[in-house]
């Protein structure tokens, strides 16, 4: 039987000009499988509402056109009514890490040859202060740059570089307590991040042992570190060789409470959200479905 799939576009994500995707879709989706429709989100959490939307009416998958922000939209609409239907994925944002981590090709054509041969995967998700995340969460430098970055016009691989280089040298690291399942952590570091997937996005790898299906998050709390040492630090992202790096620590955990003593940005899946005082994080296991290519 033909499913239906909506495909939710976000006209900003990643900078990219979206212009092409409508052509491409009707030229490599197979109609045999798929009905479809498009719509494009207006507005942040638009994508959210659409996505709820078609599941209500019935869609067997959502796609989410657009980076990890766009995912986090989409997802979060589909559990909303704990139905059946799947996320789907056309990547198109700045970093992707969802994406990537499931293997779905990053060019658009690919991607959507993928859909007309996939499987679905059950994965998990996350809840950060009763909000639902799906790659990673953080507090500290990456949350603030998220913070800097939503608010920049310019999106985009490069202009994230930029504000990472510019930022850094100033950051301030500062102390958190950390209780993961039941324990007392005290820590220093220069961010802490919640991961479900392996990684950030662009392949950045801040928990290259996560399993997002596993019912636990990767902490990965990085330590403070001058500026000599960054490209060091950069190589471990980048070549998946953070959990041997000094600068890491990495907890697997199902739940964890923090508190700090100053309050300041918290991104979820790259997008930055004010919120002041303890924050609450636990995992949620097997709680979304994900269509994935047949031979990741
Ligand atoms: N029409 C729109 N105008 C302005 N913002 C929008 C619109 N549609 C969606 N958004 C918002 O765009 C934001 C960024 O989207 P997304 O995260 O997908 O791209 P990205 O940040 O470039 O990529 P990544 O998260 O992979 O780095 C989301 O927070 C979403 O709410």
């Amino acid at each position: 039987m033909k499913k239906n799939i909506l495909f939710v576009i976000n006209p900003i994500s990643g900078g990219k000009s979206k212009k092409r995707i409508e052509q491409l879709i009707i030229d490599h989706l197979d109609h045999n499988l798929y009905d479809y429709e498009m719509a494009y989100s207006n507005a942040v959490d638009h994508a959210r509402k659409l996505s709820k939307s078609a599941v209500h009416l019935g869609f067997d998958v959502v796609v989410a056109v657009g980076g990890d922000g766009t995912v986090n939209e989409v997802a979060r609409g589909i559990i909303s009514l704990k139905s059946n239907a799947a996320l789907g994925i056309i990547p198109f944002g700045s970093g992707n890490g969802l994406a990537l981590h499931l293997g779905i090709p990053t060019n658009p054509r690919k991607a959507i040859e993928a859909l007309n041969h996939s499987v679905e995967k059950v994965i998990d998700s996350a809840m950060l202060n009763g909000i639902p995340f799906f790659n990673t969460a953080g507090l500290g430098f990456d949350a603030h740059i998220s913070a800097l970055f939503a608010n920049n016009k310019k999106r985009g691989f490069s202009g994230y570089v930029k504000a990472v280089l510019r930022e850094f040298r100033n950051y301030k690291s500062q102390e958190y307590e950390l209780t993961i399942d039941g324990k007392k952590y005290i820590r220093e570091a220069f961010m802490i991040s919640f991961a479900n997937s392996t990684q950030f996005g662009n392949n950045a790898k801040i928990a290259p042992l996560a399993d997002i299906s596993d019912g636990l998050l990767d902490v990965s709390v990085v330590k403070p570190f001058v500026a000599y040492q960054f490209p060091a630090m950069m190589y471990r992202l980048m070549s998946g060789t953070a959990h041997r790096s000094s600068f890491l620590e990495i907890i697997k955990a199902k739940e964890i409470i923090v508190k700090r003593k100053e309050n300041g940005a918290v991104h979820l899946d790259g997008e930055p959200r004010d919120l002041n005082g303890q924050i609450d994080i636990k995992i949620v296991p097997a709680s979304m479905k994900v269509l994935v290519p047949l031979n990741k």
